[in-house]
């Protein structure tokens, strides 16, 4: 498609498709007042279409010919698009905020994401005041472009057994950084491949024959100059991704490569110029960017998910398909119940997303603020449930984003839905900044110890009261009788809280009677690792139909209880399918950002696939070359065989 017809693409049209038009005239609420909710304060609306304007006004922002690009390419424009952001951050002075809505409107599509979502950061929380001095305005302009490293090929999760050495050599007063084995090459750092010139490695630090554990370490890669690998570096990309392919993910091996001393990060250790390892912080200090990353990941999961929500709920309201009752007109796909029961739950999630992230970030700047501060107290909390949230989060959005596709019907498995490649670049959530079934267990390890400081009456965590106030009885006393009592907020977290303090207490009692048995302590927590992880997941009514059993095995909801709640569900249901259009509105996502010929604002679905298929690359000529090399000769020798057939 010519540069001139994909800016026409995305151009919002007049013509708006008379059934989704119809869904806006009658929305009960002001979606104007929502959007500002959602976006903060209409400053932040403001902001937000400000930022947009300067983006969409650069065609690398509208890439309509994305579709049918070659990975080069793709990496090409994620690099232009990082270089934009990064230009337009030193102009205008972006804050943090501002920054991560640029990148949020660019669908985070930037080959070096990480500059400002892991290596900034790591700089601010790891480096020494002198250090930081030194490395943040060279990151801040742009002078060392970088990546956090610490993922190796043998090992993601287990930090403890990371194999990347840097041993301390007082004769010349730096560190020999080594890749001392196959499995301990760097294996995944976004932008490492063919960006970064910088990285910070995590790495085992060896001074006089003593291993003092995993600390991050300061390590050019490609030469300021000509960006060659500098010497000892062996550095390259690990080939293409589900998605995400803008990022050249890379593997980084090095062979005995100085870096001085003052590049150890010196926050929370050091090793003096004698050689004397000094530990300054809380063991886990060093984690702190990736609790950071945690709480960002419950943010991409709000967006992720109300990206899917306004794409499978605009295109449900667009799409007629069948009849209840034949000769009748056939029906919005959205008033079929199974529709609604597909597509709502992710409109219901995306809020209850949104206000749970805000919460997060809200417990994270505060501890953030005390740990900077010296005080560690809330640390082990905030790493409870920026785990938990990160891990429930991420698995609620990929398994909702695929029914949001499955909704969409054959269509939904086009590029040009743009819902695949959502659920594609969401996927790795999941796994991202420590595997959700690591995390749930770190969260578990956190309630056992709620519990036991519960059980014999010790203060508990603020997010834990549950765990007192909740009795023990084994009969189901909650007040649940009637319809409205299921609308009631206060009643369904009281349900929640009944719940997850059965299970909890069921998972804790469970691994202490294994442990009272004699079973060691390691093997009693993989015995119950199911229940532990249940333990650490759970909103609102769906989450109580779909986790039934957790409801009903639990003295929780009686099963007439529980028939009621499910009622309530669908209820709820068909209440919010009235104003599901509106509701997505009210994210205001714009139709480039959104990029989906399904999902789009004036809803003429059809005409925009049409149009996307033009930019096919198979569609360049009426035949294919494959045509003059294979297909003609397999019809001509299929010609021939008839003719000699038919004269037989
Ligand atoms: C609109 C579309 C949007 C789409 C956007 C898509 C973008 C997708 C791409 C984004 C990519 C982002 C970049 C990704 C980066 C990475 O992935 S970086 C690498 C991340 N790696 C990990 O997270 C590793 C996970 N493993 C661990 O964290 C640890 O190994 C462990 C599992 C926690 C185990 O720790 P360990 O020290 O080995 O032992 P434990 O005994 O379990 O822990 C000891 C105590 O320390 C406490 N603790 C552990 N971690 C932390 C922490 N982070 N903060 C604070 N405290 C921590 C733990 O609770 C124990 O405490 P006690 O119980 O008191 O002993
Ligand atoms: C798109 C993407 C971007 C990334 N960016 C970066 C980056 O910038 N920097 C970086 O350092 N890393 C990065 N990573 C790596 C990421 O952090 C790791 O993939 C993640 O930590 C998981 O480690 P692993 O892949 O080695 O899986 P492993 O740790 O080998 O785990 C494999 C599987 O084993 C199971 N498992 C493992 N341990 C346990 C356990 N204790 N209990 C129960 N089950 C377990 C889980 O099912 C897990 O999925 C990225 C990964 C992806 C996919």
């Amino acid at each position: 498609m010519a540069a001139a017809n994909r800016d026409a693409f995305w151009a919002p049209s007049s013509k708006v498709n008379p059934d989704l038009a119809r869904e806006r005239e009658s929305a009960t609420f002001d979606v104007r007042e929502l959007t500002h909710i959602i976006d903060g304060s209409p400053d932040r609306t403001k902001r937000r279409k400000e930022l947009e304007n300067l983006l969409y006004s650069e065609p690398v922002f509208r890439d309509v010919g994305r579709l049918s690009m070659e990975r080069d390419e793709i990496y090409e424009q994620g690099v232009l698009k990082s270089i934009k952001l990064f230009e337009w951050s030193r102009k205008y002075k972006w804050d943090d905020d501002d920054f991560e809505l640029a990148s949020r409107l660019a669908n985070h599509d930037i080959s070096m994401s990480l500059q400002h979502a892991m290596f900034i950061p790591a700089i601010e929380r790891l480096a020494s005041d002198t250090q930081k001095a030194k490395w943040l305005p060279r990151a801040l302009h742009y002078e060392m472009i970088g990546t956090y490293a610490q993922t190796e090929l043998g090992h993601g999760t287990n930090l403890m057994e990371l194999e990347t050495t840097a041993t301390f050599d007082p004769e010349r007063n730096e560190f020999i950084m080594n890749s001392p084995t196959v499995t301990s090459m760097k294996w995944w750092p976004g932008a490492l491949g063919k960006s970064s010139n910088t990285a910070i490695v995590l790495a085992q630090l060896i001074v006089k024959g003593k291993n003092h554990g995993l600390h991050p370490f300061l390590v050019p890669l490609r030469s300021m100059e000509d960006h060659t690998p500098l010497p000892g570096i062996s550095v390259g990309d690990i080939g293409p991704k589900m998605a995400l392919n803008c990022i050249d993910n890379g593997f980084l091996i090095m062979k005995n490569v100085r870096i001085p001393r003052e590049n150890m990060f010196m926050k929370n250790a050091e090793v003096t110029r004698d050689g004397r390892f000094i530990s300054r912080g809380v063991d886990k200090a060093n984690y702190a960017t990736m609790v950071l990353v945690r709480v960002k990941i419950t943010r991409w999961a709000f967006e992720s998910l109300s990206d899917g929500a306004t794409t499978a709920v605009r295109y449900s309201v667009v799409r007629r398909q069948s009849s209840l009752k034949p000769g009748e007109r056939e029906l919005q796909v959205l008033d079929y119940q199974s529709q609604q029961y597909k597509v709502l739950p992710a409109l219901a999630a995306s809020y209850a997303f949104l206000m749970t992230n805000r919460s997060l970030h809200r417990l994270y700047d505060s501890v953030h603020a005390d740990i900077m501060a010296g005080n560690t107290k809330l640390l082990a909390e905030l790493h409870c449930q920026s785990s938990a949230l990160k891990a429930y989060m991420s698995e609620v959005v990929v398994q909702l984003l695929e029914l949001c596709r499955q909704a969409c019907g054959g269509h939904g498995y086009l590029a040009s839905s743009g819902i695949g490649l959502l659920c594609a670049s969401s996927a790795p959530l999941v796994t991202v900044e420590g595997e959700n079934s690591v995390l749930y267990q770190q969260a578990a390890r956190y309630l056992m110890k709620q519990v036991a400081k519960a059980v014999v009456g010790d203060p508990v965590a603020s997010g834990f009261q549950y765990l007192l106030t909740q009795s023990s009885s084994d009969r189901p006393d909650i007040r649940i009788q009637n319809l409205a009592d299921c609308g009631n907020l206060d009643t369904l977290l009281q349900v929640y809280q009944r719940m997850a303090f059965s299970v909890v207490t069921g998972a804790a009692r469970k691994l202490q009677m294994a442990i009272e048995s004699g079973v060691e302590q390691h093997v009693a927590w993989n015995n119950n690792m199911v229940s532990l992880i249940q333990a650490a997941r759970f909103y609102a009514l769906h989450g109580i139909a779909k986790e039934a059993g957790y409801f009903l095995a639990t003295p929780t909801l009686t099963p007439d209880q529980f028939e009621l709640v499910r009622a309530a569900e669908l209820q709820a249901m068909a209440k919010v399918r009235h104003d599901a259009v509106p509701l997505v509105d009210a994210f205001d996502l714009h139709d480039i950002c959104l990029h989906s010929a399904l999902g789009c604002y004036d809803g003429n679905v059809y005409e925009r696939l049409y149009a996307l298929a033009q930019t096919s690359s198979l569609n360049k000529t009426q035949v294919h070359p494959a045509y003059y090399k294979h297909i003609r000769g397999l019809v001509k020798d299929g010609q021939k065989q008839l003719r000699q057939q038919s004269k037989l």
